[in-house]
Formats: structure tokens, sequence, C-alpha cells
């Protein structure tokens, strides 16, 4: 793991565009990320979207679902050179970091201010991802039914978990059948001190047309 972590961070062109985007981050007008510091900023967010996904995770295209002001998205699509379509409900955030990535010269970015449950109605998005990735969105039952829906079968979806979350996947088993997915992974790594989980499910098979429910309902309802 540190191998290849040290590998990917010899571009020093990456490095500046990712130090350039925390920067504008910690001092965006709106709070986005709720950091200040620079350092802490850094690794709590980008170190913490990067340091446990391999590249052949997400193939080359991802759905970030809550993506706020662009975490994991925005720092996976610079470290993997890949293209990310990253959506928020908060309109105010998904135009300031479109604003910012245009200003930063990325274009393997696309970004729309929509619900997770309503994505389907937007478009061809159900089964087009090759994976998808979330993170302090909600529990995973609720998460895997905003997510799992638009990944192709055989995709996967990778949720960013502080220690609850064996909790959470306790709860879940019923919701991975019905979305057709199964636990794949958990990798265990540190950010500064604390434990933190990637949580990764394969797509085994198409997950029904009912999926997600609408507006609300996968949160206050979870699969049980
Ligand atoms: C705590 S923030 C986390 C933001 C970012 N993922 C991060 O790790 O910094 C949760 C975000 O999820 C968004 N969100 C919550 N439910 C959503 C849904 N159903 N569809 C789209 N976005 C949603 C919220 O608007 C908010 O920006």
């Amino acid at each position: 793991m540190l191998l290849n972590s040290f590998s990917r961070w010899f571009s020093m062109e990456k490095m500046e565009l990712v130090k350039k985007y925390v920067e504008e981050l910690i001092n965006a007008p709106i709070n986005l990320v709720g950091y200040r510091d620079f350092n802490e900023a850094f690794h709590y967010l980008y170190m913490d979207s990067v340091l446990a996904v391999k590249p052949e995770d997400l193939g080359n295209n991802f759905l970030d679902v809550g993506t706020g002001g662009g975490v994991p998205g925005v720092f996976l699509l610079i470290e993997f050179g890949i293209h990310g379509f990253l959506i928020d409900s908060v309109c105010k955030k998904i135009d300031y970091v479109k604003n910012l990535c245009e200003r930063l010269g990325l274009s393997n970015v696309e970004l729309m201010c929509v619900r997770a449950e309503e994505l389907k109605d937007k478009g061809m998005f159900r089964e087009r991802f090759d994976s998808a990735v979330s993170r302090a969105v909600s529990r995973i039952a609720t998460v895997l039914e905003l997510t799992a829906p638009y990944v192709k079968v055989g995709g996967k979806v990778l949720l960013y978990k502080g220690p609850g979350y064996n909790e959470e996947l306790g709860q879940a088993v019923n919701a991975m059948k019905e979305l057709g997915v199964k636990l794949a992974e958990i990798r265990k790594y540190s950010i500064l001190g604390k434990d933190r989980f990637l949580v990764i499910f394969e797509k085994m098979s198409p997950t029904p047309e009912k999926y997600p429910r609408k507006v609300g309902i996968p949160e206050k309802r979870p699969i049980r």
C-alpha cells in the first residue's frame, strides 16, 4: 500500500492541484467542509479520499453521491485521472464546486444538483457507472439504495466509514440482498491516528426498478 501510494504521489502537477483545491475549500465563502486548518483538511479530506482506494476499484467513470465540497469525488478524479459524476442536493455547493473545478482546469468532472433518489429521472443513469462512492451521507442501508441502482453489474460501491460501520452492516443485510450487492472487502486504514474503513460492495445482479424509492424514503425507512 505504501509503495503504491508513494508512486501515485510522485506527480507534482497532481499534488499542486490537490493543494490548491484544499486551500480553496478551507477558504470558501460558504461552509463546505468544516475545516479551516490546511494540514487537517489535507489529511481528513484528501488522504481519506484516496489512501485505501486502488485504481481498479473505480473503473473509468464513477458516481459520487452527496459530494458536498467535492469529497471524495474531486480528489479521486485528480488522483486516478478518471471521469467523475458528482451529485449533491444542495445547489449552492454544486455551483461552488463546478466553478472551482473550472478555475483549476479540471475537465474530467460533471456536476449535477439533484437528489440521488431523482437522478434516475434525469436521463440514462440507471446501471451506467463502473462504480459509486459516498462519504458521510447516511447509514449503509440508506446509502446503498442511493448508489447501487446506478452501478453496472460487476461494478463496485465504496463507502467511507468510521468504526461504527459494523453495526450498520448488520442492519444492511436485507438491503444488500434486495439491491443486488454483496460485501466484497473492508479495508482498514488510519488518518492522523483515527481508524477509518473503506467498505466495498460488489454489484452482483440488476437492482429492481423500484429502487431508489421516493425522496426521503431511503433515509426514513431503510430497507429492512
Ligand atoms: C455531511 S455532507 C458530506 C459531504 C462530502 N461527501 C464529505 O465527505 O465532505 C453530506 C452531503 O450529502 C448531501 N446529501 C444528503 N442526502 C442526499 C441525497 N439523497 N442526494 C444527494 N445528496 C445528498 C448533503 O446535501 C450534503 O452535502
